[in-house]
C-alpha cells in the first residue's frame, strides 16, 4: 500500500495577544492512498485545524508532513497553491455554490482549472445527479446540493477529498446520500476520502478512525466490518 500522507510529530498553536493555544500537541500518523478515513473529535479538539494542515491551507507550528514523500512543511506558498489545486478537493458543511450557475456549471468552473479532469457528465452521473445538471443551486435538496460539492471537488481529479462535516446540515435520508457517493468515489475512483465530524456513526462505514482527544491522537482504530451507507442511523 501506497502511503499518501505522513503526520511525524505535528503540532499547532494559535497566538491571540498573549495567549498561545496548543491545539495540535505532536500527531503521528500515515493515510495510505484509496483509504477511507473519518476523523472524530469533540467540538474544539482540532480537527478543522488538522484538515487545513492536510490540504495545505495552514502550515504546522513544527512537526513535518509530507504528500507521497514530498516535504510539504517546507512547501513555498506557490507549491502549496499547486498542491491544494491539483491533489487536493475540499467539500465543506456549506456547500458554497455559486447560485447564479447551474448545477453543470458550478462543477464546469472546477473542470476549467484542473491539468487532468474526469468528465463533468461522469462524476455528474456518479453522484446521481445527471439530469438535474440544468437546474440552480435554489432549484435542489440540500443532499443534491452538497452532490454537487461534491463533484465540483472531486471532477478536479485529485488524489485526496478532505470533506468537513459533509452531512453536517443533513437530515439522514439525504446524508446517506452524500456518504453513498462518496463511498462510490472512494472505491470506484480509488480516491483517498477523510471526513472530519461529530458523528461517530459515520465511522463505522471507514477503513479507520482517528481519534482526536486534547490535541492528540488518542487512537486510530481499524474498522474490521465496514457498514453500507444506508444501513447507518443518527
Ligand atoms: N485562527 C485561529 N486563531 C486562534 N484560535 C483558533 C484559530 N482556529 C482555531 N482556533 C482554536 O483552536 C481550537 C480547535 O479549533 P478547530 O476548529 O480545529 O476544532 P474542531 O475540532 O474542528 O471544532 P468544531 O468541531 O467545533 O468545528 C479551538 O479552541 C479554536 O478556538
Amino acid at each position: 500500500m501506497t502511503v499518501l500522507l505522513e503526520g511525524k510529530d505535528i503540532r499547532k498553536t494559535y497566538q491571540t495577544g498573549e495567549v498561545t493555544v496548543a491545539v495540535l500537541k505532536g500527531l503521528n500518523f500515515q493515510i495510505l492512498q484509496g483509504e477511507f478515513i473519518v476523523v472524530l473529535g469533540q467540538s474544539g479538539s482540532g480537527k478543522t485545524t488538522l484538515l487545513n494542515i492536510l490540504g495545505g491551507m495552514t502550515k504546522a507550528t513544527s512537526g513535518e508532513l509530507f504528500y507521497k514523500g514530498h516535504p510539504l512543511h517546507q512547501a513555498s506558498d506557490k507549491e502549496l497553491t499547486l498542491y491544494r489545486r491539483n491533489e487536493v478537493g475540499f467539500v465543506f458543511q456549506h456547500y458554497n455554490l455559486m447560485s447564479n450557475l447551474t448545477a453543470y456549471e458550478n462543477v464546469k468552473l472546477a473542470w476549467e482549472i484542473a491539468e487532468n479532469p474526469l468528465s463533468i457528465e461522469e462524476i455528474l452521473g456518479d453522484v446521481g445527479l445527471k439530469d438535474w445538471s440544468a437546474h440552480f443551486p435554489s432549484q435542489l435538496s440540500g443532499g443534491q446540493q452538497q452532490r454537487i460539492a461534491i463533484a465540483r471537488a472531486i471532477v478536479k481529479n485529485p488524489e485526496l477529498l478532505l470533506c468537513d462535516e459533509p452531512t453536517g446540515a443533513l437530515d439522514i435520508q439525504t446524508g446517506i446520500q452524500v456518504l453513498k457517493a462518496l463511498q462510490k468515489l472512494n472505491r470506484e475512483y480509488r480516491k483517498t476520502v477523510l471526513i472530519i465530524t461529530h458523528n461517530a456513526e459515520i465511522s463505522k462505514m471507514s477503513n479507520r478512525v482517528f481519534y482526536l482527544k486534547d490535541g492528540l491522537l488518542d487512537r486510530i482504530v481499524v474498522n474490521e466490518h465496514q457498514i453500507q451507507p444506508e444501513d447507518i442511523t443518527w
